[in-house]
């Protein structure tokens, strides 16, 4: 039986990955969950999966929960970033899913990773503010890292077998968002349109950075750590269907490429059943219901933030850290209506030409440009 821990369980991944854990009551108990502000469902969780410990955000949310599970004997609860780490690394998991969103992850992640914990990392922010350092930590720990995001779980199946000097370079898909061609302005587009993603359903702050394409930024620079490869042998090629979710073409021009209907309990049932195949009762794809597969290179001028994440990665250091931490901010200053969609990567870019690379930071450095970068992203958004 393996024990998960899910950090985010009442998010889009959270709820996807207890769908998962249900299909195999034989083979997966969950050990510990975590929420933000959702407590009443993370209280339907607890009854039905009876985690060891929980977490909430707030000593409020902390407050209900136990006057509703006063005298069940039910779990352990905690809250804040303390709670956060007490589900990550001390629930009895040997897996932790980190479903939580942005930089909120890292600290917990650290944590599992300090007690050799195997991480299904869903949480590409952590590696993009704290890659280096992470990767790192798990080597000195023998830890795992298991990819959920699904074009690096598709790549990290194309790898399975191969040596890492065989590979020429990754091309990491991407579906293109809802604003791909039209319209030709996207000064005026509002909040609605961009949350309106063509292939997938997910929650709001990922939604949005598909719309702009930093969220393939973001996986540049995640799969840059996770697989080793350097900036210049990762392109992004648009490919609208989201059937293909990446590719790997290796030094003697052969290319293998996983597919899949765009569904993330896949991705995040092999992150959990790893080195294991589960059979299942997921959709599959309907090759005769294709209209094609078609690919395009992506528009960098329209998509501003692509470019961005590609020269925060070449920049190095803490660079990254404030390109996602900037990108964080800016993204619920436009879900909040106090910025324009274009808005987002203006902020992004004056956030990082206001930035003095640290270079090999450490934990401290990088929580510290981050913390810089929201406060300097939120005095540009107030200017
Ligand atoms: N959704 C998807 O298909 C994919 C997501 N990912 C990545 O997975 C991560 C999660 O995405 P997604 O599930 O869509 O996000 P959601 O917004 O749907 O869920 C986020 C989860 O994290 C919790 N949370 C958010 N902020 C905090 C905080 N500060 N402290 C504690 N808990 C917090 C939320 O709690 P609550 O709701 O209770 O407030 C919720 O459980 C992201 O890093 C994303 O990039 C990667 C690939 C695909
Ligand atoms: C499901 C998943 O992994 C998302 O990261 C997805 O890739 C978003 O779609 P885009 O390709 O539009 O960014
Ligand atoms: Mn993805």
């Amino acid at each position: 039986m393996k024990e998960i821990a899910i950090l985010g369980s009442t998010g889009s991944i959270g709820r996807q990955a207890l769908d998962v854990i249900r299909e195999f009551p034989g083979d997966l108990r969950v050990a510990g969950l975590s929420a933000g502000r959702n407590w009443p469902l993370l209280l339907q969780q607890i009854k039905e999966f009876h985690p060891r410990v929980v977490a909430v955000a707030g000593e409020g949310e902390a407050r209900e929960l136990k006057k509703h599970l006063s005298g069940t004997g039910g779990p352990e609860i905690f809250w804040g970033e303390d709670g956060l780490v007490q589900v990550a690394a001390s629930s009895g998991a040997r897996v932790v899913l980190t479903a939580i969103t942005g930089t909120a992850g890292l600290m917990p992640t650290v944590a599992a990773l300090r007690k050799g914990l195997s991480i299904a990392l869903a949480n590409k922010e952590t590696l993009v503010a704290a890659g280096a350092l992470v990767m790192e930590l798990a080597r000195s720990t023998g830890a795992d890292i298991f990819p959920v995001d699904s074009e690096h779980s598709a790549i990290w199946q194309c790898l399975d077998g191969h040596r890492e000097n065989a590979v020429n370079r990754i091309m990491l898909t991407a579906s293109g968002g809802p604003f791909r061609r039209e319209p030709a302005d996207l000064s005026a587009v509002t909040v609605e349109q961009a949350l309106a993603h063509p292939n997938w359903t997910m929650g709001r702050k990922i939604t949005i950075d598909s719309a702009t394409l930093m969220n393939k930024g973001l996986e540049v620079l995640e799969a840059r750590w996770l697989f080793g490869v350097d900036l210049d042998r990762i392109e992004v090629v648009i490919h609208p269907q989201s059937i293909i979710h990446s590719m790997v073409e290796f030094v003697d021009g052969s290319v293998l490429a996983q597919m899949g209907p765009p569904d993330m309990r896949l991705p995040i049932q092999y992150a959990l059943s790893y080195p294991r195949r589960w059979s299942n009762r997921l959709p599959r794809v309907n090759w005769y219901s294709l209209k094609g597969l078609t690919f395009e290179p992506p528009d960098t001028r329209r998509f501003p933030c692509l470019g961005l994440a590609y020269a925060a990665g070449r920049a190095g250091g803490t660079m990254p850290a404030v390109l996602n931490a900037a990108n964080e901010v800016a993204v619920e200053a436009f879900l909040n209506g106090e910025i324009g969609f274009t808005g987002i990567s203006r902020v992004v870019e004056a956030v990082m030409d206001e930035h003095r690379v640290v270079s090999r930071p450490d934990l401290e450095e990088i929580l510290f440009a981050d913390g810089w970068a929201r406060e300097k992203a939120r005095e540009i958004i107030r200017r």
